[in-house]
């Protein structure tokens, strides 16, 4: 069971597309609320909840990330405005104490596009090296070229079911 979690347009329904469908798509519905989503790859089912990034849904993000495996945090790692809102709502998150140790899966978004942030740059913007209550991995992916989905996936199967 794993959560997934982001500010909005970051790509965690192209996420689960992508995971699940083998899908790409330029036009994806922004999420409302939250979507469950069952995915089987390698004999292995996740149960998937994508949760909506829009401001007014992030209230209900730990309400989801309660009792997963695994949280996966998405970023548009192209978008460098809104890296510290991201941040700020990735703390706010991480500091609920029905969450602590929860093992996190932060995803730089986007590689496909120019001037994306590699992961040195996010790893300081996202301020991920003060969270010490838990597994943290950060890695570069792009949904649209599935660049790293074999290890991202790779990294589930090894936590999340
Ligand atoms: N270039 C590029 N675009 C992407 C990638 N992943 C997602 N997108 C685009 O980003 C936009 C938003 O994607 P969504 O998957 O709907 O984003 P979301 O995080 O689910 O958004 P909410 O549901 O509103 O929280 C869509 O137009 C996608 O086509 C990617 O890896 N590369
Ligand atoms: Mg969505």
């Amino acid at each position: 069971e794993i959560s997934i979690v982001g500010l909005q347009a970051s790509g965690k329904t192209s996420f689960v597309n992508a995971l699940g469908l083998g899908q790409w798509s330029e036009d994806v519905v922004p999420t409302v609320a939250f979507n469950l989503r069952k995915v089987k790859r390698n004999n292995i089912t996740f149960k998937i909840w994508d949760v909506a990034g829009q401001p007014k849904f992030r209230t209900m993000w730990d309400r989801y990330c309660r009792g997963v495996d695994a949280i996966v945090f998405v970023v548009d790692a192209h978008d460098r405005e809104k890296l510290p809102t991201a941040r700020f709502e990735l703390h706010s998150l991480l500091d609920k104490q029905e969450l602590m140790g929860v093992p996190l899966l932060v995803l730089g978004n986007k590689s496909d596009l120019p001037d994306f942030m590699p992961v040195e740059e996010l790893i300081r913007a996202l301020d991920l090296n003060t969270i010490r209550d838990r597994p943290v991995s950060c890695y570069s992916c792009s949904m649209k070229s599935s660049h790293n989905l074999d290890i991202v996936l790779k990294w589930l199967a090894e936590r999340a079911k």
